[in-house]
């Protein structure tokens, strides 16, 4: 399959953590384009897909490592022909003073030379907006919101302009909300003139959706695009208008039977309330990090406890939650990315032996950075990715030597009952017409 003058792929992705990627792969095919989906920057890329999604975890490493790696990710895109390159970060702009959003996208922007870099990270189904630059949280600004206390990737600054030029070397301006407001064709003017007077970084206001679908349109022919999956997922829209999505595909999922968990290492408030949750009809075990922490082998009960929950066909949720104060306490002693590993790891040895020694099929990873430690050090061959459904819904299935439903839960996303109900479709087949006008999807398909 080709799009134009001998090019694969209309769209060619890289997200910074694994969550967003597969919501990214998954809204795609929702709206009917072939997409493939890797973490791997060597992985196949099929022949039949018009969009792939190299999903890293580059976050939180250092910036210099996050380029190199998203780099080589962009040149593996380009080397199979790729319309627009689009890099895909967290609606929340989850980033450190050092980076890494700013120096990969400067480095993306001089690989593309690209003039001007569109930064639109809101995701207005979930009331993620930015307004003067500022992001919001439904009514709450960015850093008074719970985004605060992120174990990683605390945001205590809401203005994004602010945040992404203490990251970037480039100018950073803004494209304010008057101007998205009066569509595609005024925001490519003011995306113009911004380049023209030197600036090369632009924040762009988005409250609507119907400002999403604007800001796509505007950013279409872009050599770069960059933000959140809700931006993406409105790309289709020009393609199909140009010709270029001649053919938007139904999404099919086989149904997948057999033992269920949940790994959960994020910490965020959504995740717990969806534990707390689940945990009413279902067993959870508490991974205690401190005792981790003092060397103790924690492994072997866990897994009995799984095992038996297996036994008796009962899911089970594995998780490493603990209270504000307790995480910043054992960060305090241990240092952040002491604790973070030691947590990925456990949660990683735990998920290999679930699958292979207690027959797993059915699992979900809650948290980006935990889905970014576990899902590589599987042996997968390949993904075969699910229709978006709305919020937290996107699931996929992993092929090993046989078929594994995955789905990658982002911390902060998904409905309270996300984890009964993802683990409960995995076991019906789905097929899915493409979502070409209504967008986001408002009912969930059974
Ligand atoms: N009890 C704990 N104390 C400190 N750190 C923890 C604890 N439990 C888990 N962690 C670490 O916190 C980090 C949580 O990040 P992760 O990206 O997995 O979740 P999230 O930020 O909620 O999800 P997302 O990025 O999808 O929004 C992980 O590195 C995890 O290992
Ligand atoms: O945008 C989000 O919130 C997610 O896609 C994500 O990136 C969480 O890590």
């Amino acid at each position: 399959m080709k799009t134009q003058e001998g090019r694969q792929l209309l769209l060619g992705a890289i997200a910074d953590d694994l969550t967003g990627g597969s919501e990214l792969a998954a809204m795609l095919v929702a709206r009917g384009v072939p997409t493939g989906f890797s973490t791997d920057v060597d992985a196949a890329i099929a022949p039949d897909s018009l969009a792939h999604v190299i999903a890293l975890k580059t976050r939180v490493i250092p910036a210099a490592d996050a380029v190199d790696r998203v780099v080589a990710a962009a040149r593996r895109l380009l080397s199979v022909g790729c319309d627009q390159i689009f890099f895909k970060y967290c609606a929340t702009f989850d980033s450190t003073p050092a980076g890494n959003i700013g120096p990969c996208a400067e480095a993306l922007a001089d690989l593309l030379g690209a003039r001007l870099v569109l930064f639109c990270p809101a995701l207005c189904e979930t009331q993620r907006t930015v307004f003067q630059g500022y992001m919001f949280g439904g009514s709450q600004i960015l850093a008074e919101s719970p985004k605060r206390f992120d174990p990683l990737t605390p945001m205590t600054d809401s203005n994004i302009v602010r945040v992404l030029a203490a990251q970037s070397r480039s100018r950073v301006g803004l494209i304010a909300h008057p101007v998205v407001d009066r569509g595609s064709k005024a925001i490519a003017e003011r995306c113009e003139a911004l380049a023209r007077e030197g600036t090369r970084f632009a924040v762009v206001d988005t409250i609507y959706e119907r400002d999403l679908a604007a800001i796509a349109e505007a950013a279409a022919e872009m050599p770069l695009m960059t933000g959140n999956a809700s931006v993406a997922a409105h790309l289709p829209t020009s393609w199909r208008r140009s010709g270029r999505l001649a053919n938007p595909q139904a999404a099919e999922l086989p149904g997948i039977e057999g033992p269920a968990v949940v790994l959960a290492g994020s910490v965020a408030p959504r995740t717990a309330e969806q534990l707390d949750h689940f945990g009413r009809e279902n067993e959870i075990v508490s991974v205690d990090l401190a005792r981790l922490m003092e060397g103790e082998d924690l492994g072997a009960p866990v897994l009995a406890s799984a095992k038996r929950a297996i036994a008796a066909n009962r899911p089970i949720a594995i998780a490493t939650m603990a209270p504000q104060q307790e995480v910043e306490r054992l960060q305090g002693k241990y240092g952040r990315d002491v604790v973070a590993r030691a947590a990925e790891n456990f949660l990683t040895e735990l998920a290999h032996r679930l699958i292979f020694e207690g027959g797993v099929r059915r699992m979900v990873v809650a948290g980006g950075e935990t889905a970014g430690a576990i899902v590589p050090r599987l042996p997968i061959s390949r993904f075969i990715v699910g229709p978006y459904q709305g919020l937290g819904t996107g699931r996929m299935i992993a092929e090993m030597p046989f078929q594994v439903g995955l789905m990658l839960k982002s911390g902060k996303l998904g409905g309270i009952d996300v984890f009964s109900t993802v683990l409960e479709e995995m076991r019906r087949p789905a097929r899915t017409e493409p979502y070409l006008e209504q967008w986001p999807p408002t009912t969930r398909v059974q």
